[in-house]
């Protein structure tokens, strides 16, 4: 999967970048520690514990898609359903979700590419209705955006690791669509880079430093947050792993 990956990413360098796709979720947004901490409650209702493993294997991925994961590797399929954990999880992602905070670096980088012309968009698995939940402190720039694909989009039919979504994401800029190979995407999951690397586009990761770093390998970049002070970070240029 590396050397796929690393070969298309040497194609993709022939041709210039032009357009940016940013992920949302754990990229933008500092969302994904709701995730977690809801599924940590809920796991130690069956004396489990939620780890970054199968963190990993649900991040990124629409809500059912993730629910499936959880319930059927944590092993309480039996106890409780997919569709169940949803609704369980539901009230209090509700009331987390509006506290929602950005990512170190993100402002930054949106409001520079902005100003210097880059057409941006957004392509999330999330659905409109947690979208709108999230994103209510941050509308200025979410505006600075092209255009946004959610994951309850009627062209987005799989999620990630699907390319579906970065490929509505490309056909909806001004002229579209755009060459897949002049689009970098910004991406923090595993099945994010994935689906990016599947619609054949550049990838950044932008990981948790808790993701096991083989998930890096197919990533054309990966830009590592360094902690700034104990409670944040910053994403900024001396902070990357080439892996080309
Ligand atoms: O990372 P995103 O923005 O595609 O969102 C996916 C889920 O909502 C959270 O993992
Ligand atoms: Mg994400």
């Amino acid at each position: 999967m590396a050397n796929q990956g690393n070969s298309d990413a040497s194609s993709a360098r022939k041709a210039s970048i032009t357009h940016v796709i940013f992920d949302m979720d754990g990229l933008l947004l500092d969302t994904e520690i709701f995730y977690t901490e809801v599924q940590e409650i809920i796991l130690a209702r069956y004396n489990k514990t939620f780890d970054w493993s199968l963190k990993a294997k649900m991040m990124g991925k629409k809500a059912i898609e993730a629910a499936r994961v959880f319930v059927e590797e944590t092993g309480i399929s039996d106890s409780l359903t997919a569709e169940d954990f949803l609704v369980e999880r539901e009230e209090m992602l509700q009331k987390m979700f509006p506290t929602s905070d950005l990512m170190p670096g993100s402002s930054r980088l949106i409001h520079h590419l902005h100003a210097n012309g880059i057409p941006i968009c957004v392509a999330t698995g999330t659905h409109t209705r947690h979208f709108d939940l999230k994103t209510q402190r941050h509308g200025e720039l979410f505006s600075l955006m092209h255009h946004i694909v959610r994951g309850d989009d009627p062209e987005v039919k799989q999620g990630k690791p699907s390319p579906d979504i970065f490929l509505a994401a490309a056909n909806r800029f001004e002229g579209g669509p755009v060459d897949p190979q002049r689009i970098l995407v910004f991406e923090d999951a595993p099945s994010g880079v994935l689906a990016a690397k599947n619609a054949g586009m550049s990838v950044v990761m932008v990981p948790d430093a808790r993701l096991d770093s083989s998930y890096h390998e197919v990533a054309d970049q990966i830009l590592l947050l360094v902690p700034t002070t104990v409670s944040g970070g910053s994403l900024g240029s001396s902070f990357h792993k080439d892996l080309s």
